[in-house]
């Protein structure tokens, strides 16, 4: 894995590459390359042996042109300022791909979860949604789960904002428990928005997806939701991997099963029926038909992506190939469909979970995912019409030419057009 490219840049970088085919003033695209503001603040808090840690956090607003701010807060050692931008500004984009009336936000902490007790945890979290409280909102900024958070760090920060508030408000953070507000098929929608974007793929490439060979690196939320969907749709997934290496197996794992054991010891690689451990590298350049990067950023560089063999690769992660990695994969004819699609089902149906917030009325599961599906294959569809139409190098600059379009069109709506 690669930690030379800085995220925010390579985001610059991406939207740069688009704007060579869209007519959209020069101060406009300038202006959609740099975050609104950014909080940064330090949060002290006791250990639950009576000392008192002090942990970085950031929220970086980096667009409302077209709603509040959305996306997630990321718990990670590696968490820094320039991460907090380029995850806030890939939301803006991913959020106008998938057409849904948000802007775009990120924060995190830098912080090693799994070196603090589920009691401190909570206190830091709370602390931080005190920190976040003047900032966030139901109409300014909706923050949701990411790397290392998920139902129960929402549930506390829904909880303090709510207190502090003294009132109600369900919707100023989504990727909840159902029981307290959350929406049917959120935990499962990053995965199966993934699976979607696989599937349609497969269809527009006319390969078959019942039978194709898969790897996926990552086996969180978005990794093993998207392993065993893509499992469902018949196709075997031979390689799986976490923080602490991969496993392969040529005959293809039962995804769930890998998933009860990482459960049960921390990681994949317990599982014990497979016929070899692979480095997180060997998985990224397997011979396989799908690969399915679902960790980090940078998994991918320009040199790693000349030993890349798969034919496909979607991006259940959020920046995990480097620019260069993309130029050698376009130039390798290496497919690529990216993230600010693949992903985006997350905040899709983080959207249906504070449409249902505001409304006090809750979807069946049935619903979100007919509602999802529809709204991921519009935006797939609608970005293989720009990359057929004005003949794109590839699927990522298609689909910022499209959501570049949109938050430009806003803006200019919005009165302020230089
Ligand atoms: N959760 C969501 O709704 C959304 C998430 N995403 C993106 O998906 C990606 C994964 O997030 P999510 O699944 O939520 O996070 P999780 O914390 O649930 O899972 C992250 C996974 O990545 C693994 N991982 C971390 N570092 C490495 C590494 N160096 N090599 C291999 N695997 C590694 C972790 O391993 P281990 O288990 O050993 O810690 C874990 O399995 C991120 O880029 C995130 O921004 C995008 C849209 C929405
Ligand atoms: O559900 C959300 O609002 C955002 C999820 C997220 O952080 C992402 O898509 O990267």
């Amino acid at each position: 894995m690669s930690d030379d490219a800085n995220p925010f840049e390579s985001l610059q970088e991406q939207i740069d590459d688009a704007a060579a085919y869209l007519d959209v003033a020069p101060d406009v695209i300038n202006r959609l390359k740099y975050p609104q503001r950014i909080l940064e603040t330090n949060l002290s808090v006791e250990m639950d042996d009576g000392t008192v840690d002090v942990f970085q956090a950031f929220r970086s607003q980096f667009n409302g042109d077209r709603g509040p701010y959305k996306g997630g807060i990321r718990y990670h050692p590696n968490v820094s300022r320039d991460e907090v931008k380029a995850l806030s500004g890939w939301m803006v984009y991913k959020c106008a791909v998938v057409d849904i009336p948000y802007g775009g936000g990120k924060g995190g902490i830098v912080i090693d979860p799994s070196e603090h007790s589920e009691s401190e945890l909570e206190r830091i979290t709370r602390a931080f949604a005190t920190e976040l409280r003047p900032f966030i909102g139901e109409d300014r900024d909706i923050p949701a789960p990411d790397v290392n958070t998920g139902q129960r760090e929402m549930n506390w920060i829904k909880d303090t904002y709510e207190t502090l508030e003294g009132t109600t408000a369900p919707g100023v953070i989504t990727g909840k428990a159902p029981d307290s507000g959350g929406s049917a098929g959120r935990v499962e929608a990053t995965g199966r928005s993934t699976a979607i974007t696989a599937r349609e793929a497969f269809d527009y490439l006319d390969k078959d997806i019942d039978g194709a060979t898969v790897a996926v690196q990552g086996y969180g939320n978005a990794g093993w939701i998207a392993a065993n969907l893509i499992d469902e749709l018949g196709a075997n997934v031979v390689a799986v991997s976490d923080s602490s290496g991969g496993i392969y197996k040529e005959g293809g794992f039962d995804p769930k099963a890998v998933k009860e054991a990482k459960n049960e010891s921390g990681s994949v690689t317990s599982y014990d029926d497979y016929d070899e451990e692979l480095s997180n590298e060997e998985l990224l350049t397997l011979d396989v038909d799908l690969l399915v990067p679902a960790a980090l950023e940078n998994a991918i560089d320009g040199d790693l992506a000349q030993d890349v063999q798969a034919d496909v690769v979607v991006e259940a992660a959020n920046g995990p190939l480097t620019p260069d990695a993309d130029d050698v994969l376009t130039e390798r004819e290496v497919t690529v469909f990216p993230d600010i699609l693949a992903n985006a089902g997350g905040v899709t149906v983080s959207y249906f979970e504070w449409v249902q917030n505001r409304q006090r009325f809750y979807w069946t599961e049935e619903r979100v995912n007919d509602e999802l599906e529809r709204i991921i294959v519009d935006a797939f569809e609608n970005i293989v019409d720009a990359y057929e139409s004005k003949d794109l190098p590839n699927f990522r600059t298609a689909a910022y030419v499209v959501a570049i379009e949109r938050v430009a069109k806003a803006y200019q709506q919005s009165g302020n057009w230089p």
